[in-house]
């Protein structure tokens, strides 16, 4: 699947290929354009790639085959100090110093610039990131006394603190409720940077990429847009569920909706169960809302 969006390539991926001492290729053959502005989604089942695929892409390892281009350069002729400030990584699971404030964690972003700009620009850059992700209330509190779903807020804000040309986010939406997804989701679209993540909510995507790359087995399936890339075909090839593109009930647009087959709901029996005794009280009740299904 071809697509020009008449921007510059701002990364590209030649044949990449991954593959550690002594196990085998994570990464084969990967050869991917991103366009500036785009909002790239790396799709694909578990253990299919997507973190190490996001680790290469962030820098923080290197291929074992192939290239990589940033803005045109292959990767490793692009200064570490300079990678910083043009890439941003927020990964799946981070540690965060919970001693320091929602305010100093997120200016910590602004250190790759520190040699660049002043005292002003950095505080700037923090109380924009704050605003921006809707933290400025909690700017005084300390990470460990803000929830898990404003924490993935603040990691983002000192992504966005960092003025990167691209963000790189593995699984972003973990954790989050479905609203809090949306919104996440919505504040990273906005800020009209090239964006590439890691998702796996499929309903999700199609409102937020721009183009999907889907990997299995370490190797690309398809690279172009959601509707395109996530037919209902592919889908079920891949992740063998089934996703039914509907008509809005209310708006004129199309939804996405994924059925999910859950087996075994009335129980087959796999676990052998002895001697049923008063602990098994909670059982009926189960099983009743079960079966309405
Ligand atoms: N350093 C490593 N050495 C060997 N195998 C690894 C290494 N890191 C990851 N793997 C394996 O590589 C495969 C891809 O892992 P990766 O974390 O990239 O998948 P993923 O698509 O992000 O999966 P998930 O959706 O489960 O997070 C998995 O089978 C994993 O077990």
């Amino acid at each position: 699947m071809s697509h020009h969006s008449g921007t510059p390539v701002v990364l590209e991926l030649r044949e990449v290929g991954y593959r550690p001492r002594g196990t085998d290729a994570l990464l084969s053959d990967l050869t991917l354009h991103v366009h500036d502005g785009e909002i790239l989604v790396i799709a694909g089942p578990n253990g299919a790639g997507k973190s190490t695929l996001i680790r290469l892409i962030a820098g923080l390892s290197e291929p074992t085959g192939g290239e990589m281009l940033l803005g045109g350069r292959p990767y490793r002729t692009v200064p570490i100090t300079e990678r910083a400030r043009v890439i941003a990584y927020v990964g799946q699971s981070e540690e965060s110093d919970d001693r320091l404030t929602v305010s100093q964690y997120v200016s910590l972003g602004q250190l790759p610039h520190h040699r660049t700009g002043g005292r002003g620009d950095s505080a700037r850059a923090t109380d924009e990131a704050l605003d921006l992700a809707d933290l400025t209330r909690f700017a005084g509190r300390r990470m460990s006394e803000i929830s898990g779903g404003e924490r993935q807020r603040a990691k983002i804000a000192r992504a966005i603190c960092q003025r990167p040309r691209i963000l790189v986010l593995d699984e972003p939406t973990n954790h989050l409720d479905p609203s809090a997804r949306g919104e996440l989701l919505s504040l990273v679209s906005g800020l009209g940077i090239t964006v590439v993540a890691a998702l796996h909510d499929l309903t999700l995507i199609e409102a937020f990429a721009s183009h999907v790359a889907l990997i299995q087995g370490g190797r690309l399936v398809a690279h172009g847009h959601p509707v395109e890339v996530l037919s209902s075909e592919r889908v079920r090839a891949v992740f063998s569920v089934d996703l039914h593109r509907m008509q809005h009930p209310v708006e004129a647009r199309q939804i996405s909706v994924l059925d999910i087959p859950i087996e075994g709901r009335f129980g087959t029996g796999a676990l052998p169960q002895e001697t049923p005794g008063p602990a098994a009280s909670g059982a009926p009740h189960l099983r009743a809302v079960a079966t309405r299904g």
